[in-house]
């Protein structure tokens, strides 16, 4: 069976077999391999930067301003982040605390450790599934959508 979060699907053009992780988004033709040594942590640590957008769960951040921004808008925002601090223009912790949407922006998007149950599903598929230092692809909840850094 295949690793968490993926499904099996047919390409309506070519009728061709492809796979999509309903966690990430991302879809891809060949089959998902499982991560290598799949975590089998009882706890992880991880730190995130959150963009919310105008369907999330709470529609405001932290500091209690109105969420306006649509979805679309949300993950090109994110996009934008996750390439400087790919480019090591700066750092997940200064990004996360200038721009999450989440009150672990004052921690630079820590959230401290967390065991199974603690958080939304696609969240804690994700953060399982990262080794420590390795950051997350876009990865959506109801809270709006996230990039994840594994810190421990
Ligand atoms: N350590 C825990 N167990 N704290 C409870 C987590 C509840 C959990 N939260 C989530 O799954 C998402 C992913 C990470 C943050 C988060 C959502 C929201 C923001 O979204 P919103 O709820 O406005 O939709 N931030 C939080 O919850 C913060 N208290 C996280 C936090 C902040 C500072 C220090 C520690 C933890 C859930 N089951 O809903």
């Amino acid at each position: 069976d295949l690793p968490s979060g993926w499904q099996k699907k047919q390409s309506r053009s070519s009728g061709r077999d492809y796979y999509l992780n309903i966690y990430t988004k991302e879809s891809q033709w060949e089959l998902p391999t499982e991560p290598a040594e799949r975590n089998r942590a009882e706890e992880v640590q991880c730190s995130h930067l959150l963009v919310k957008h105008n369907e999330s769960r709470r529609p405001q951040n932290y500091k209690g301003e109105k969420i306006t921004r649509n979805k679309e808008e949300a993950l090109a925002l994110l996009q934008g982040y996750m390439t400087k601090i790919q480019m090591g223009k700066a750092s997940f912790a200064e990004m996360a605390r200038q721009y999450s949407d989440c009150s672990s922006a004052t921690k630079g998007g820590d959230l401290g450790p967390f065991g199974r149950g603690a958080m939304q599903k696609p969240f804690e598929e994700v953060s399982f599934s990262l080794k420590v230092g390795e950051m997350s692809k876009p990865v959506w909840t109801d809270s709006g959508v996230h990039i994840i850094l594994r810190t421990a």
